[in-house]
């Protein structure tokens, strides 16, 4: 892996059971760029972030991070070498403060100390704009802060690579406006972005590169506008949401 790359799928297959879903998976992923990632319903791209965060383990193949091989590592040990994920649909505890939330992120994710918590939740919730929210409690936020504090909790374990999945999915088109905005601060900030999103306008203006996925491999990858007009790319994909 050159020092470039901070991340690598190679001839990865992995699944759930006996139920294989990642299918001779190949990709590789350079430091600093926010790496888009499409595909129809279905073909394997949240299992793609289970693998790389090791909630599903690889029956073949290998996932490099950051000079490490991580395809056998546990969760845990890949949280705190700085692999950080949000959820398709955020599920912060909806009781404590926006504040407390990234909180608990950060002492329990990344075990910082309580002082050293703090400092990084700070730090997570002005980079998400959600500073001036912090006493809110989290039940009372908008959908759109709501993906903010996903991604405040992402950030209070000091992720390197940040994983998104689908962020801009039932957000207004302004407020997509705001979390590609809010990417490209972070982006700005040194992370490295893999970001899942069905919403293909926002991919081809906010991506450097971008992977289709069609049954749990790589069916293309390259500029994001070039993978948008491929004809390979509307046929498995744009075919697919046409029909539905
Ligand atoms: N825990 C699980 N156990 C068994 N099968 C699962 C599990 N989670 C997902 N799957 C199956 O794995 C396949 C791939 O799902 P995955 O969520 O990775 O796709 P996706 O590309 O992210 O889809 P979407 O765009 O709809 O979010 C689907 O057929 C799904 O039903």
């Amino acid at each position: 892996m050159d020092t470039d790359t901070i991340l690598s799928f190679e001839h990865v297959n992995a699944g759930y059971g006996r139920v294989q879903i990642l299918n001779d998976l190949s990709f590789e992923m350079k430091r600093g760029e926010v790496y888009g990632v499409i595909g129809p319903n279905g073909c394997g791209k949240t299992t793609m972030f289970n693998a790389l965060i090791g909630l599903i383990i690889p029956t073949k193949g290998k996932i490099a991070y950051d000079g490490h091989d991580v395809t056998k590592t546990n969760a845990a040990a890949r949280c705190k070498l700085g692999i950080g994920r949000t959820y398709q649909v955020p599920r912060p505890f909806e009781g404590m403060s926006v504040f407390e939330n990234v909180l608990v992120a950060s002492v329990h994710g990344a075990g910082h100390s309580e002082k050293d918590g703090r400092r990084v939740a700070l730090e997570a919730l002005k980079l998400t704009e959600l500073y001036e929210k912090r006493e809110i409690r989290a039940g009372e936020l908008t959908l759109l802060d709501r993906k903010r504090l996903e991604i405040a909790r992402a950030l209070g374990t000091e992720p390197k690579l940040l994983l998104l999945d689908e962020v801009a999915a039932g957000l207004t088109e302004a407020e997509v406006q705001d979390v590609m905005k809010m990417v490209a601060n972070l982006k700005a900030a040194g992370y490295s972005i893999i970001w899942i999103e069905h919403v293909i306008q926002t991919m081809v203006e906010s991506t450097d590169t971008l992977m289709c996925m069609s049954e749990g491999h790589n069916l293309l990858v390259g500029e994001p506008l070039e993978v948008m007009n491929s004809k390979l790319v509307e046929e498995v994909y744009l075919g697919v949401e046409e029909d539905e």
